[in-house]
């Protein structure tokens, strides 16, 4: 998500950690070159002597990044109030494990809808994006879903039928709705569409906290 709205007056989701108004471009920056690192490193056919080379300045680099550390995540409201961590493993523009999903929109009927482009380095099945991965994004998808619901919760159970293969490569649209809630608990229902078929579908049982 790169939505860069001021933050809201919500307090963070857990313990003290800042809240911040706008995501440092260079947190953004460095994960987005990390990405790139990542899905060179999975397709380079480079000699030996390159990839240790290769190697030599990663070590540097996280030399340089392990100067300095903190204890606890950075926290970022969002545009429904809720906090997520910059670093967050799917949607976080500071964690380059993060593909990231982006470009959150919610319709009228609360409906939520994010894309992710996810490269080689999460393939599955060849040409496919490992099934784990699809769970991941259903699973942050049903969670933002009934969290601008206004139920923030966590996931109990989550049932995904993988349809067809989910393709890396190509821009891939998370779709996800809150469908109802029963006590603490709370429903919700996802899918993925790549070039315009649902790849996967997910139903999910959230409780609240
Ligand atoms: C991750 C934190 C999110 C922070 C959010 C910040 C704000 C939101 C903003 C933006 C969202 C962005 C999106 C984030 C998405 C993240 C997605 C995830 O990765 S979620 C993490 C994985 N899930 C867990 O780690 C839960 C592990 N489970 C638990 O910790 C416990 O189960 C817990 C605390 C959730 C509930 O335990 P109890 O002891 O409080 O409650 P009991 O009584 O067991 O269950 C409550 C009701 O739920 C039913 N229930 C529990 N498990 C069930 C299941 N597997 N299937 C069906 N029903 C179940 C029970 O039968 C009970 O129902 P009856 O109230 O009696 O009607």
């Amino acid at each position: 998500m790169t939505d860069e709205r001021p933050g809201t007056t919500s307090p963070p989701a857990a313990g003290h950690a800042p809240v911040l108004p706008a995501i440092p471009a260079e947190t953004t920056l460095l994960a987005a070159r990390i990405r790139e690192l990542v899905e060179a490193g999975v397709h380079t056919d480079v000699a030996a002597e390159d990839l240790r080379a290769a190697a030599e300045h990663v070590t540097a680099a996280t030399e340089l990044l392990r100067e300095r550390t903190r204890e606890e995540p950075l926290l970022l409201s969002y545009l429904d109030g809720n906090q997520v961590s910059v670093h967050n493993p799917v949607e976080g523009p500071g964690n380059p494990l993060a593909p990231p999903m982006v470009g959150l929109e919610i319709d009228e009927s609360g409906a939520t809808s994010s894309t992710a482009l996810l490269g080689a380095a999460y393939e599955g099945p060849p040409g496919r994006v490992h099934g784990g991965w699809v769970a991941s994004l259903l699973d942050h998808a049903v969670g933002r879903a009934v969290a601008v619901a206004g139920h923030p919760a966590m996931t109990v159970s989550l049932t995904v039928d993988y349809r067809r293969g989910t393709p890396h490569g190509v821009p891939l649209t998370i779709n996800a709705r809150f469908t109802g809630k029963e006590g603490r608990k709370v429903f919700a229902t996802g899918e993925i569409v790549a070039d315009g078929e649902t790849t996967a579908e997910a139903s999910a049982i959230l409780v609240t906290y």
